[in-house]
């Protein structure tokens, strides 16, 4: 499917001091780049035809940037003289097209809905052209010098809207006939293959896809983007991290990095701090690193017997690196023995000091397991801890 963007016009009934209509800023976003976007995955922009007025050169490359794919054409003076050089560029460059969307700049919002129904038509009829309608909802009357000459009645009447599919070489042919008989009255392409006595389906239009015509439609719009633009919500994630370890012959436990004196030690390759290896598990979590078998793995000897706060450290350094800020650990330590309550508050310095986080920000607790099960039978300590974390937005970390 080719497409041919008509953007030639010079948008004098929007009356905008920023220019032709077209390269109008939206919500920050030019006009033309929003309607380019509603394509995206549709239609591939070496087959997109985009037609310009021949002193827009310069305004469309800041619209959307010089080094796009897109094929570009300067238009004519009337909306069909437009669409004409933009065929005849597909058709003479993009051999391969069999139908072409032709669609208004002035339209940005069109929805995919819109062009997955236009499509199917299409593959249903491939000799017509495809005309997405509105049925028209209000009273038309005729009016002259302000006076209402009549009402015409709307049965059967329907308001056209872009984009209009056909088949590339029948639509090409039909603007050619259009010119060579100097008939450039036409107001969308439909009508030209109607005029040519071809086939034109219907297919369901959408509301939402209003052209852009008057400076109180740019208003409209501008207010309907501020709607839909989703506020931006903080990136606070959230990381759990479990560690359990048994006990051996020893005289002291290191939990969050304190050694309290007991009668046997934990074991493992490192002191074996199981608070501070479920600690250093939720704050990679946040970030998706891993954990930190894959950081600090048992097999290597350079991790035996090291201190686990080395490797809270580096967790959290990993964090920051990712662009994010720390804002609480909690850590809950589940032995029979030793007592954690007498050092509560030295593992919460450790922690506040390792992470680089005020002290309110650190929570250790301690629970037994009731005597129930290998803690309960004191075979060893286990711990839970979770890390909250804020990330930055994407582009603004550092
Ligand atoms: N000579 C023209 C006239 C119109 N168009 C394009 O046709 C579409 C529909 O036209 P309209 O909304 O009427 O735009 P303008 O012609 O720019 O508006 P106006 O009539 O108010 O000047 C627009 O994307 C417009 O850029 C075009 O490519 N070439
Ligand atoms: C082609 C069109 O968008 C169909 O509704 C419309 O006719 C173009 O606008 P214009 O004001 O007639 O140029």
């Amino acid at each position: 499917m080719g497409l041919v963007i008509v953007a030639a016009g010079r948008g004098a009934r929007a009356g905008l001091d920023s220019g032709p209509k077209q390269y109008h800023r939206l919500a920050g976003r030019a006009l033309i780049a929003r309607t380019l976007d509603a394509f995206q995955g549709f239609v591939a922009p070496a087959e997109t035809c985009i037609v310009i007025h021949a002193d827009d050169d310069a305004l469309l490359a800041e619209a959307i940037g010089a080094d796009r794919a897109y094929r570009t054409v300067h238009g004519g003076a009337s909306r069909q003289a437009s669409v004409r050089a933009g065929l005849e560029a597909l058709a003479a460059t993009a051999p391969g097209i069999t139908h072409v969307m032709i669609h208004d700049a002035a339209r940005p919002f069109v929805s995919r809905a819109l062009l997955d129904g236009i499509h199917a038509a299409a593959t249903a009829h491939p000799q017509s052209g495809i005309l997405p309608v509105l049925p028209i909802a209000e009273t038309i009357k005729r009016v002259e010098n302000g006076a209402v000459g009549g009402t015409v009645p709307r049965d059967g009447l329907f308001t056209a809207q872009t984009p209009q599919t056909f088949p590339l070489a029948a639509i090409t042919d039909v603007h050619r006939r259009a010119a060579a008989e100097d008939r450039e009255d036409f107001t969308d392409d439909a009508a030209l293959f109607e005029w040519a006595g071809l086939p034109v389906m219907t297919t369901e239009g959408d509301k939402a896809n209003v052209k852009l015509t008057y400076a109180q439609d740019f208003h409209m719009a501008e207010q309907q983007l501020a709607g839909n633009a989703a506020p931006a919500l903080p990136d606070i994630r959230t990381g759990n991290g479990y560690d359990v370890h048994r006990f051996g012959p020893g005289d002291h436990v290191m939990l969050c990095g304190v050694a309290i004196p007991h009668t046997k030690t934990l074991s493992g390759h490192s002191d074996a701090d199981v608070g501070l290896h479920a600690l250093t598990d939720a704050l990679l979590a946040t970030c998706g690193a891993g954990d930190i078998g894959d950081h600090f793995p048992p097999s290597d000897p350079q991790w035996k017997g090291q201190a686990s706060a080395l490797f809270l450290k580096e967790a959290a350094r990993i964090v920051r690196e990712a662009g994010g800020t720390i804002l609480n650990a909690d850590v809950s330590l589940i032995a029979e023995a030793p007592k954690i309550a007498p050092h509560r508050l030295a593992m919460r310095e450790v922690l506040a000091r390792l992470l680089g986080i005020a002290i309110e920000r650190c929570s250790v607790k301690a629970t037994t397991n009731e005597q129930m099960g290998f803690v309960g039978r004191g075979e060893g300590i286990a711990a839970i801890a979770t890390a909250s974390v804020l990330y930055a937005p994407k582009g603004e970390t550092g």
